[in-house]
């Protein structure tokens, strides 16, 4: 029992981590491809930037290639941006993210071929790493996706296509990446952390609720949400018309039952009962509530007496059925109920219909019991 709690508490856990990744990537992924398009503006302005800086700066003009790639890049997202929003599943993600990496890792090998460029390369590396990291650490395979092809054209770049291996700038990308990495494991717990509060939170909302609104010893309303429900009800068809009924019901002969099988055993016949209501009333529309001891009310929305006892049959039928042994009831062999039925009428306050419908009640306990009264 207890590890089946478990397994629900962790899918429900699960189910909620899943879409908080899901509304991070929302939004937080349209944040990281604007970031990128500002990048791609920088890149643009590069040279000029650079003359607003120094204005003896001898400005070497970047290659067409880099500008045609950026230009490509820049119109390709712009015409795709009204697509992104059919991205929901994870690969599409990946992929997109992936692609983006390329780009900038071609743009990172022609400004690593470039000498007058060369310095931009890890300024813009840690930017783009950083800005991804904020956006999708709580997503780690998409954030991998977009990393990887950055990471991997520098490594390469820097081990194997240069004459004497920077050990400086190899350092650099280093720390930058263990930072990354730390930053990233971090981040994650704690969003994870707030998920596992949250579902906590709500299970603990949802424990209170039902200990707040339901009989812990049947399952069925309490008191209070009979209270609730039946004044809404009332309100609701005052003003927009229709039918309403109720049933009290009560367990003939309990406090015998009680002496004779003891309390404990009177306990598990209240429970025994109400699944017995259960079974014939429509839920969730109706409403099955302990009214208090061994007495239950059935409430019934968009019901006229005439429905009521049809269902009041189906009670008495269906608690036969059960035969629940009672060697002290004076009506039958097993436990029976009796019932009082009273259809709500215009102007009829919660208070005047329970006890006309209690009345009813009475009715049926000195008609002999097992069976059911109407009242006016
Ligand atoms: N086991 C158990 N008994 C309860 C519970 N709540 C109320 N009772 C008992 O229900 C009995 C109700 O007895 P009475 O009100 O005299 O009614 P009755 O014996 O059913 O007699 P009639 O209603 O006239 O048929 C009392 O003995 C209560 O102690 C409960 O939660 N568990």
């Amino acid at each position: 029992m207890q590890k089946n709690t478990h397994t629900q508490q962790d899918t429900a856990f699960s189910a909620l981590l899943n879409h908080y990744k899901k509304a991070s990537l929302r939004t937080s992924g349209i944040w990281l491809l604007i970031a990128n398009l500002c990048f791609v503006l920088f890149l643009f302005g590069r040279d000029q930037f650079r003359v607003l800086l120094d204005p003896h700066a001898k400005v070497t003009f970047a290659s067409t290639t880099l500008d045609d790639l950026s230009l490509t890049f820049f119109a390709f997202f712009i015409i795709s941006l009204p697509a992104l929003r059919f991205i929901r599943t994870r690969p599409p993600a990946m992929a997109l993210a992936f692609l983006v990496g390329l780009y900038w890792a071609t743009v990172f090998h022609f400004m690593l071929a470039n000498d007058a460029q060369q310095q931009l390369v890890f300024p813009l590396f840690c930017m783009l790493i950083f800005t991804a990291l904020i956006a999708l650490y709580p997503t780690t395979p998409i954030l991998y996706s977009f990393v990887a092809p950055l990471w991997l054209s520098l490594f390469v770049h820097l081990v194997f296509l240069q004459s004497g291996i920077p050990i400086l700038q190899v350092a650099a990308i280093l720390i930058a990446t263990a930072l990354f990495e730390t930053g990233r494991i971090m981040l994650n717990r704690w969003f994870v952390l707030s998920v596992r509060r949250e579902c906590d939170n709500k299970l603990l909302m949802s424990k209170l609720d039902n200990l707040a609104y339901n009989d812990p010893l049947t399952g069925v309303a309490n008191r209070r949400q009979l209270d609730n429900q039946l004044e809404e009800l009332i309100t609701q068809t005052d003003l927009q018309g229709g039918t309403l009924s109720l049933i009290m019901i009560d367990v003939d002969f309990f406090k015998k039952y009680n002496d004779h099988y003891g309390h404990q055993a009177g306990d598990s016949c209240l429970i025994s009962i109400a699944d017995c209501f259960k079974q014939v009333v429509r839920q969730p529309t109706d409403l099955i509530a302990r009214y208090g001891g061994e007495e239950f009310v059935v409430l019934l929305p968009n019901a006229v007496t005439s429905d009521a006892e049809v269902v009041a049959s189906r009670i008495k039928k269906s608690v036969e059925k059960a035969a629940i042994p009672h060697a002290l009831s004076q009506v039958s062999e097993t436990v029976t109920v009796s019932q009082g039925i009273m259809q709500w009428a215009p102007g009829m306050t919660s208070l005047e219909l329970l006890k006309r419908a209690d009345s009813a009640l009475y009715q049926a306990k000195h008609a002999g019991r097992n069976g059911y009264c109407v009242g006016e």
